[in-house]
């Protein structure tokens, strides 16, 4: 009895100190006995998280997994994967998580994946616009991207790697390339911009955050985000001096953060958050929920661009809907056109990046 208590510890302790990867790869009695519960039928969905040990992949992953909706969830990244996945690992909620470490290991982190969330990539410092991250980020979200082609082509990704703008192209021409892409699977996450349209919104309106609803459209940089004052639930009027007010401050929020934590990063808690709330959306929709609506950017056919961020309706298949604008006013006719000027160079740049 007390032999075989020992043999237990013995193997739990293995599975806590494992030799830097091992953690990954750990064929311990109680992996395998985690990885019988997530292929046993725990209900709910298999998740990837990619760039999980970052300043935004560390609180997501903590989110993820006290998300009842998901039954397994993979951390990677390039470095420290294998220490966040221990921490996280002890929280008593239903997800088995494991964790993957470097390229080598993509393939296995990847695998069989439902959804996959990338926050891979470097942030901005003070000074930088999101455009100056082309350069890096560009090629990390092209390797990524070949990986979920390779290894689970029919996942929906969730990408939040900056310029989204620029690398949700990048991404739908590599899925193009590898002969899979299907342009509902593929997201780019601006849900930060409604969280934070929310909230700046609630603030001027004296209500609570969680009765406002802002419709955010265009894309997910500097004039580029496109709030909708006009479309506002509930139905709210607002003097010039508000919308002005409002729309600079949505559309300047990540730039207000990056200045606050002064050359630290960027947003990274209100952004797991935000990210956390898309992603249960997207669960929700594969669970096959009606109605679940929320904006985000994708192929669309709303303007003459071949990607544009406005409410879209989330099903078994991804974006299965994608609204149009609705109504402008004036002010907004003319933010449009600003927004789709920049987010035509934003979008022709990641095109270039892969097809050149
Ligand atoms: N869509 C949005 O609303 C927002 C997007 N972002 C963007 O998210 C990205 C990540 O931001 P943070 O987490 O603050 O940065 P961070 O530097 O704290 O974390 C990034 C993580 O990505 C990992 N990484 C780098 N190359 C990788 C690769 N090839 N494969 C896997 N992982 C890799 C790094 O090791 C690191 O752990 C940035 O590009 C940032 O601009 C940030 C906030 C909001
Ligand atoms: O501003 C940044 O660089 C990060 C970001 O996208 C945001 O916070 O909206």
């Amino acid at each position: 009895m007390e032999q075989k208590t020992n043999q237990r510890i013995a193997k739990i302790s293995g599975h806590l100190y494992p030799s830097n990867s091992q953690i990954m790869e750990d064929s311990s009695e109680v992996m395998m006995r985690a990885n019988c519960r997530a292929k046993g039928g725990a209900p709910g969905f298999k998740v990837a998280i990619l760039g999980a040990a970052g300043g935004i992949g560390q609180p997501l992953a903590m989110l993820m997994k006290m998300n009842p909706l998901v039954s397994v969830l993979h951390l990677y990244d390039v470095v420290n994967s294998p220490g966040v996945t221990a921490d996280i690992s002890h929280m008593d909620t239903g997800a088995v998580v494991r964790g993957f470490l470097g390229q080598p290991q993509l393939e296995s982190a990847l695998t069989g994946m439902d959804l996959v969330i990338i926050p891979a990539g470097v942030p901005r410092k003070p000074g930088m616009t999101r455009d100056d991250l082309f350069k890096i980020n560009a090629g990390i979200v092209k390797t990524l991207c070949e990986g979920i082609a390779k290894s689970c082509p029919r996942a929906i990704v969730n990408l939040i790697s900056n310029p989204v703008n620029s690398t949700v192209p990048i991404a739908a021409e590599v899925f193009k390339k590898a002969g899979i892409y299907d342009p509902k699977r593929l997201l780019g996450v601006t849900m930060l911009d409604v969280v934070r349209a929310n909230t700046f919104v609630a603030e001027v309106l004296g209500l609570d955050p969680r009765e406002v609803d802002v419709p955010v459209v265009g894309g997910h940089a500097g004039v580029t985000i496109l709030p909708l004052l006009s479309q506002v639930k509930p139905p709210s009027s607002f003097t010039q001096q508000e919308i002005e007010y409002l729309t600079d401050r949505i559309q300047n929020g990540g730039t207000e953060v990056v200045e606050a934590k002064a050359g630290t990063g960027s947003a990274t808690l209100s952004m797991a958050y935000a990210a956390v709330k898309f992603a249960d959306a997207c669960l929700r929709g594969l669970r096959g929920d009606a109605n679940v609506v929320e904006c985000s950017f994708v192929s669309s056919q709303v303007t003459e661009l071949p990607f544009f961020a406005t409410k879209v309706r989330l099903g078994r298949s991804g974006a299965e809907e994608v609204f149009q604008l609705g109504p402008l006013n004036e002010y907004e006719r003319i933010g449009l056109e600003k927004a789709k000027k920049e987010l035509a160079e934003s979008i022709q740049k990641g095109v270039s990046f892969i097809k050149k």
